[in-house]
């Protein structure tokens, strides 16, 4: 219920607050969960692996390192009912030009499995680096749910922001 997404966004805010705060990105967390067990399968911060990555990228990454697969093949052993918590909505298009999570995210539906169901968002992304993220109209095509949980927007985008120039 709504108290649920209210916990595990407060998991995923805990977790961006671990994130290195770098003028050129977001500090953001994730939380992938098996939502028809609710067994948290991978927490995740931007940076948190090496390589420049992105909070959902590492809770994906993280999955697919414990279950022995490539993150590009993640998608075959998620559970049925997977979904995901992301304080800042998943990237469409990254200034560094990396793979995007909306791309990652899709992907995870693959040879009939379902994937990712349903992301959960704090806030959208701002349009600082890359301008405005359509990346929620791309997720509804490939019939991947976006929903916002809101009540944290404020706490998130302080803490995305850290570091960013101009910030107090
Ligand atoms: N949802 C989300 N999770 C993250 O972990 C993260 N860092 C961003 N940030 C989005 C922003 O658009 C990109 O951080 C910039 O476009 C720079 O791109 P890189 O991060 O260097 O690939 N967004
Ligand atoms: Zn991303």
């Amino acid at each position: 219920g709504p108290s649920d997404h209210h916990a595990y966004m407060r998991l995923a805010l805990q977790q961006a607050e671990k994130s290195p705060s770098k003028p050129s990105n977001f500090r953001v967390g994730a939380v992938l969960l098996d939502s028809g067990s609710n067994h948290i399968l991978a927490t995740g911060f931007t940076l948190e692996l090496p390589g420049n990555t992105h909070a959902e990228q590492c809770c994906l990454q993280k999955y697919a390192d414990a279950q022995g697969v490539k993150e590009e093949n993640v998608g075959q052993s998620l559970p049925d009912q997977t979904v995901l918590y992301t304080t800042m909505e998943p990237c469409n298009l990254r200034a560094s030009g990396n793979r995007p999570c909306v791309d990652r995210i899709v992907r995870t539906k693959t040879l009939g499995r379902p994937g990712i169901q349903k992301v959960y968002v704090g806030v959208k992304e701002p349009e600082t680096f890359v301008g405005e993220n359509k990346g929620r109209a791309k997720l509804a095509e490939h019939g991947v749910e976006s929903i916002s949980v809101p009540g944290f927007e404020d706490e998130i985008l302080k803490i995305a922001t850290a570091g960013h120039q101009g910030v107090q």
